[in-house]
């Protein structure tokens, strides 16, 4: 559950801890934190208050945020108490020649007019993993940049996006802006003309959650806070993304690897939380906020030491059972690709798992392994991965490195691609771009077109991969081309294979079986001395079988070089 961006019906049994006396909300407050539910973890409670951006649910005592509580005034034009004119008026004169400040009014009083009636309070309290959850309203900003051809999706394409991963993090998003620009304004992003229309659209749609599609940096969300009026949150895609893996982590490791993410992005982010004591205290005391804040980067620093230290022994329990699965000779195959392509469907399918598996993003974070017998008696073993995503925090790969250890130990990658999206191209270039960061870049391959049955035109689809290498068609849902999977699977899984002729003892029995069920051989003869075999094995076996090799050279029967020589 997230604190984040929607708020719960009922009061958390986390703010039994909260020390009320020293943490009064106050209206003035200028930042909130985009940041998030710590009362699964001993870790977080220590410095929830650092995060919380829920102080004045309680402090109302309601249990409740309600969209009027101080929120902005619904009128259009109209300044909030808070606002800080000075900032805008700063950001208009520096930013004076470009995009125009003219704030299209109508358009946001008609809108809502309509809201007001239609758009009654009860019909945002939504129930959510089990919880009645109220939906905060939230608006998409977004850059494009003048040279876009840098980027992989066009500015719309990157806010639809960020407007499906808003809805699964609960938001609602009412509406959504960009601005073409050469270069980001480095003190809020946008220019002050964007600014002040955003503002307008706040008032006028109730807006309490401004996201933006780019990582701001610490001073750009300060400046655009101050912007606003100081009440409404705003945040960045990074701080939605570890938003939504905070809700899905349903693991140790998972819960872990999120809190972990989450701090390091705070860090920086952790300035100005304590003005307000200083306001509170009339001045007087000038400075106590700057202490205060030494002291909880302080406390942020020693509790991002200790989940270090904690992240460190789960790890060395999943390397151990890592280590052990290696040793069973079976080999791996990682099941990689966007978010919502399928995988976990894919792995459901084939080996009757019960992996979570529905239409939102990131449904998966942890990788799951499973056996998957072939219909020739041969296995292998299928892990499903996180799912990847363009823009991927880079704190998130760095926390998620040792889960995603397992995709560069694999023989063999799986390049699930959801091939009726629109921007399926796109997406195999955001995914071919983790996979290089993930240096898995030189893993053999195989690309997977699923979801061919939702597709416009399967037929053309399936012929076009026909024509192309290392390409298959599925639906994964209807268990369609599972067949012609695996035996792609196994004719990649030779690209990691060495091929080899060896002459194994009759003594090694136990050997030939093992590479009968993890190689391809190919032929078998039997000879006075042992057993003559082909074919193409693992490396790790291949080097078991360099003595054997050589005495095959003067074993091998006269119709085996034959077959050699055609
Ligand atoms: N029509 C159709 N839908 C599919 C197919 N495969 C998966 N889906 C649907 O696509 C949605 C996402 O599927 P998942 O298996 O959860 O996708 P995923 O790649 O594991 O997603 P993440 O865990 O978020 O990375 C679900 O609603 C599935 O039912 C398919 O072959 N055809
Ligand atoms: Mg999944």
């Amino acid at each position: 559950m997230s604190l984040c961006f929607h708020s719960v019906v009922k009061p958390f049994p986390l703010f039994s801890q909260f020390d009320f006396n020293r943490y009064t909300w106050n209206p003035n407050l200028t930042t909130r934190f985009p940041i998030h539910d710590y009362s699964n973890s001993n870790v977080r409670r220590n410095c929830q208050h650092l995060f919380n951006p829920s102080i004045r649910i309680l402090e109302h005592g309601t249990g409740v945020l309600s969209p009027t509580d101080d929120g902005p005034e619904a009128s259009v034009g109209s300044q909030s108490p808070d606002t800080d004119d000075g900032v805008l008026q700063e950001l208009a004169e520096e930013d004076a020649g470009s995009a125009p400040a003219n704030v299209s009014t109508k358009k946001f009083a008609k809108k809502k007019a309509n809201d007001s009636e239609e758009d009654g309070e009860d019909s945002r309290f939504k129930l959510r993993n089990g919880r009645e959850v109220f939906e905060e309203k939230a608006y998409l900003v977004g850059v494009a940049r003048k040279d876009e051809t840098e980027e992989l999706f066009s500015i719309e394409e990157s806010l639809k996006e960020l407007a499906q991963l808003a809805d699964t993090a609960g938001l609602m998003v009412v509406d959504s802006t960009y601005q073409k620009l050469s270069t980001p304004n480095p003190r809020t992003y946008i220019g002050s003309g964007k600014v002040a229309e955003i503002k307008a659209a706040i008032n006028a749609y109730g807006v309490e959650t401004v996201i933006f599609d780019d990582e701001l940096s610490p001073g750009q969300l300060r400046n655009l806070e101050k912007a606003f009026g100081g009440k409404i949150r705003v945040c960045d895609r990074t701080a939605l993304i570890l938003d939504i893996f905070d809700q899905r982590a349903a693991t140790r490791e998972a819960s872990l690897q999120v809190a972990l993410a989450q701090m390091e992005y705070q860090l920086p982010r952790l300035t100005k939380m304590w003005t307000h004591l200083e306001r509170q205290s009339g001045g007087k005391v000038k400075g106590m906020g700057e202490k205060q804040i030494e002291v909880d980067k302080r406390i942020l620093r020693t509790q991002i030491g200790v989940l270090r230290k904690d992240l460190e022994s789960v790890r060395k329990h999943r390397k151990q059972y890592r280590t052990r699965r290696l040793s069973v000779p079976v080999p791996v195959v990682s099941l990689v690709g966007y978010t919502n392509a399928g995988k976990s469907t894919l792995l459901n399918q084939l080996t009757g798992a019960d992996v979570l598996a529905e239409d939102r993003l990131f449904a998966t974070l942890d990788p799951t392994t499973r056996r998957v017998q072939m219909k020739n008696g041969k296995e292998f073993l299928l892990t499903d991965t996180v799912g990847f995503i363009q823009k991927l925090p880079t704190t998130l790969v760095a926390a998620f490195r040792a889960t995603l250890e397992e995709i560069s130990e694999s023989s063999l990658l799986v390049h699930v691609i959801d091939i009726s999206h629109p921007l399926a191209e796109q997406q195999i270039d955001a995914v071919e771009k983790v996979l290089s960061e993930l240096d898995a870049s030189s893993i053999p391959k195989l690309m997977v077109w699923n979801k061919v049955d939702k597709a416009s035109n399967p037929e053309e689809i399936k012929l076009k991969a026909k024509n192309l290498e290392d390409t298959i068609c599925i639906s994964a849902l209807e268990g369609t081309g599972l067949d012609e999977f695996c035996n792609a699977v196994q004719e990649k899984l030779k690209d990691s294979m060495v091929w080899v002729e060896a002459l194994v003892p009759f003594d090694k029995g136990e050997l030939l079986s093992t590479i009968h069920q993890v190689g391809m051989v190919e032929r078998t003869e039997y000879t006075e001395n042992g057993t003559l075999m082909r074919g193409h094995v693992p490396l790790r076996y291949a080097r078991l079988l360099t003595p054997m090799r050589q005495m095959c050279v003067s074993q091998s029967p006269k119709s085996w070089e034959d077959d050699m020589s055609l």
